[in-house]
């Protein structure tokens, strides 16, 4: 077949479509152990996905359920028990820990007004359904990564959950007496306190993500007396989130930031702090009770760092660093933990091992922490699939996502085995995924000429992945893609990546470069980059794409760039450094110009970091500062831009707000640059609506098309 980009518009969305149709696997649960008559051992797996409908305009949640026979060491027969259901309105959901009982917050719509009910179900049957909302004990449920949970206490009688802190009811000075009091009969509402002349006061929210999450509270449910009441005992200067009951269920353990580990007592209200401050997150209780793991790293310094895994025990009180911070890859090829999130059940039945997903250099990888040796061991680096992702570990049964750049998400179990002998994991696929056989996918290494090496940080390499259709006609070459990551200090890793995997069908190659700076390589490699933002960056791009084109079957005339956030300011960093080369440019919600984008954006540290400045948050730079804030910046080089620009920007964004885009956009027009801006209503920074992504590959697609000169 001809490659697409000869093709029309409908036939690329129709390829869009397709790919877009496989679903990612969100989360997996494991169910109790059922002895079956003939003594055999069976548990259920419940599995939570998501998948684009382009035609309801959203992602669309659903479940899907298999049953797994086994021997508490390996799989003997495994199938899916049904066909999968949409899930609607659930924010939170969590089953009790004997599986008897399931928890749901969810959110529904009732005569046009949005409430929020805790549900309780247990056998066939909703046994309880407390509207929150009338309730009034707080604001909305937190159902994000950052602060929220829904935890069953051991006893399974109480409910942990986390929410935003009731404000009193604002009124004007001038609101008349009997338009204040209510005409309809709720009497939560009546009874309500209301304060003058607080109407507009601003509250400060957590940001991109995290809008209008401004004051968590931590709230507990009294299942038998549906009583809702907010714990008390806790800082106001400190907020909570990932919480969970300590053992005995005599208080509640919780992230707090200012960034530590605090337990709140439920009879004395007394919170103590347990960990350092630094900035800690997934605290994990082990099935002994007896110890909490979690991920700590600096509190200041580059966003996304390498991670240390902590340990503390609740009898001692002490504390322990289990794996620390890993400077450079070791010689057994592991690079350091950069895992943001540890998946909810990450231990061993016998609670001596620690499961982690984590990028490692160019792959996601599945390692096994021993906290007695503080050994790491990989079970899945010998593996061809690109990405491991945990989604559970229960009674030792694992739960896994697969996928790589030639195959979308699959499902994945097997026991873990015993310490030692790791490495003989037995994978059974619970649902699998097709296989495209038309993208080839390999990883690169990359190391940087002498006058580009970094003198504080010397010897470092980097990657980038190559996709390229399998099959090409005879002496055709290549138009490439290439794509930096943002972050900077994030990978990309070898998973299913729908748009590469659309432009690599389209016909073109595309590369993804883990520029110096990136996660998973050690963290001098994070290190090396702040400071040098803009040149160490733009100059691996550069070499990665010069490197890739000089070993031919690529076309060098036809080279576009493409990347979102920092990835769009190494964009257009490139297109200014390098004027002509690409032919081509696409900038999602780019960063432009750190000096204005330090006044507006949600993390003014970030700017003031990588510009290769100490932050402190009373921090006050002078004009030589701001000065070279701006000579770091992409916008210091429009003058010399020549490739044709297509801005893609999400209104509501709080990360790198769409007036950095605006100033790029009005800047290339005063000069005569083809440029077009695309601007996203009710979209933040990831530009992730079902329409804003559909609608902004096509764009992408055509305006890369166009300026090949192939339409
Ligand atoms: C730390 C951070 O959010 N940086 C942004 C400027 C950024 O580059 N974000 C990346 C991760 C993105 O792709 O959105």
């Amino acid at each position: 077949k001809d490659f697409y980009f000869e093709e029309e518009p409908d036939e690329i969305a129709s390829l869009f479509r397709d790919q877009s149709a496989h679903p990612s696997l969100k989360r997996a649960d494991v169910g109790p152990v059922i002895t079956t008559q003939y003594g055999g051992k069976c548990s259920n797996i419940y599995t939570e996905w998501s998948q684009r409908d382009l035609e309801r305009n959203e992602q669309v949640k659903f479940c899907r359920q298999y049953i797994v026979f086994h021997d508490d060491s390996s799989v003997v027969f495994s199938s899916p028990s049904g066909n999968c259901t949409e899930i609607k309105g659930e924010l939170l959901s969590r089953d009790s820990p004997s599986g008897d009982m399931k928890a749901v917050v969810r959110q529904c719509s009732i005569k046009g007004e949005e409430k929020q009910f805790l549900e309780i179900w247990q056998k066939n049957t909703k046994v309880k359904s407390l509207n929150l909302t009338a309730l009034k004990k707080h604001g909305k449920v937190y159902e994000d990564d950052q602060f929220g949970c829904l935890v069953w206490s051991h006893s399974e009688t109480h409910l942990l959950y986390v929410a935003e802190k009731k404000r009193p009811k604002a009124e004007s000075f001038f609101k008349s007496p009997e338009s204040s009091s209510p005409s309809y009969e709720d009497e939560a509402l009546k009874a309500e306190e209301t304060v003058k002349g607080e109407e507009f006061v601003y509250y400060e929210d957590w940001g991109e993500t995290l809008v209008n999450k401004s004051t968590p509270v931590l709230c507990v449910l009294d299942i038998e007396g549906s009583n809702v009441s907010v714990l008390e005992g806790i800082p106001d200067e400190v907020s909570p989130g990932q919480a969970f009951w300590a053992p005995g269920d005599t208080g509640v353990v919780f992230v707090g930031w200012w960034s530590s580990l605090f337990y709140v007592d439920l009879t004395s209200g007394k919170c103590d702090q347990l960990s350092d401050s630094s900035a800690v997150s997934s605290p994990r209780l082990s099935p002994d009770l007896c110890r909490i793991v979690y991920l700590e790293c600096g509190v200041y310094g580059p966003h996304q760092q390498c991670n240390r895994l902590c340990m503390y025990d609740w009898y001692t009180k002490k504390t322990s660093v289990i794996v620390d911070v890993v400077k450079r890859p070791r010689e057994d090829g592991f690079t350091g933990l950069y895992s943001t999130i540890l998946s909810p059940l990450c231990w061993s039945i016998d609670s001596q091992r620690v499961l982690i997903s984590c990028p490692q250099k160019s792959r996601q990888d599945l390692l096994v922490v021993d906290i007695s040796a503080g050994t790491v061991t990989s079970l899945t680096s010998k593996s061809d699939v690109g990405s491991w992702s945990l989604l559970t570990i229960h009674r030792d049964l694992m739960v896994v996502c697969c996928s790589s750049p030639n195959c979308p998400p699959s499902l994945r179990l097997a026991f873990l085995p015993e310490r030692g002998s790791e490495k003989e994991v037995c994978w059974v696929v619970l649902e699998e995924s097709p296989i495209q056989p038309d993208i080839s996918w390999q990883i690169l290494t990359f190391t940087p000429p002498p006058e580009q090496d970094n003198s504080q940080y010397p010897g470092l390499d980097f990657e980038a992945l190559l996709l390229k259709p399998k099959e090409t006609k005879d002496g055709e070459k290549l138009p490439l893609i290439v794509t930096p990551h943002g972050g900077p200090h994030s990978v990309i890793t070898a998973d299913w990546l729908l748009s590469s995997a659309v432009f690599c069908k389209m016909g073109f190659a595309v590369l993804l470069v883990n520029y110096r700076g990136s996660t998973g390589y050690g963290q001098d490699s994070i290190l090396s980059l702040p400071g040098n933002a803009g040149s160490q960056d733009v100059k691996d791009v550069q070499f990665a794409v010069e490197s890739v084109l000089k070993q031919g079957g690529f076309d060098k005339h036809r080279v576009a760039i493409v990347g979102g956030s920092h990835g769009g300011f190494l964009a257009c960093h490139l297109i200014g450094q390098y004027p002509g080369f690409y032919r081509v440019c696409v900038a999602r919600n780019p960063v432009i110009n750190l000096s204005t984008m330090l006044g507006s954006t949600d993390i003014p540290d970030w700017c003031v970091v990588e510009a290769g400045y100490d932050y402190g948050t009373d921090v006050m730079l002078d004009a030589v500062a701001v000065g070279k804030m701006l000579d770091k910046s992409p916008l210091r080089y429009a003058p010399q831009v020549k490739t044709p620009v297509l801005l893609t920007l999400g209104e509501d964004d709080r990360r790198v707000p769409p007036k950095q885009g605006i100033e790029y956009y009005r800047s290339l027009k005063a000069r005569q640059v083809p440029v077009r801006l695309l601007w996203y209503q009710g979209n933040n920074h990831s530009l992730s609506a079902v329409d804003a992504e559909s609608d902004g590959f096509m764009n992408i697609a055509l305006w890369i098309i166009q300026h090949f000169g192939l339409a």
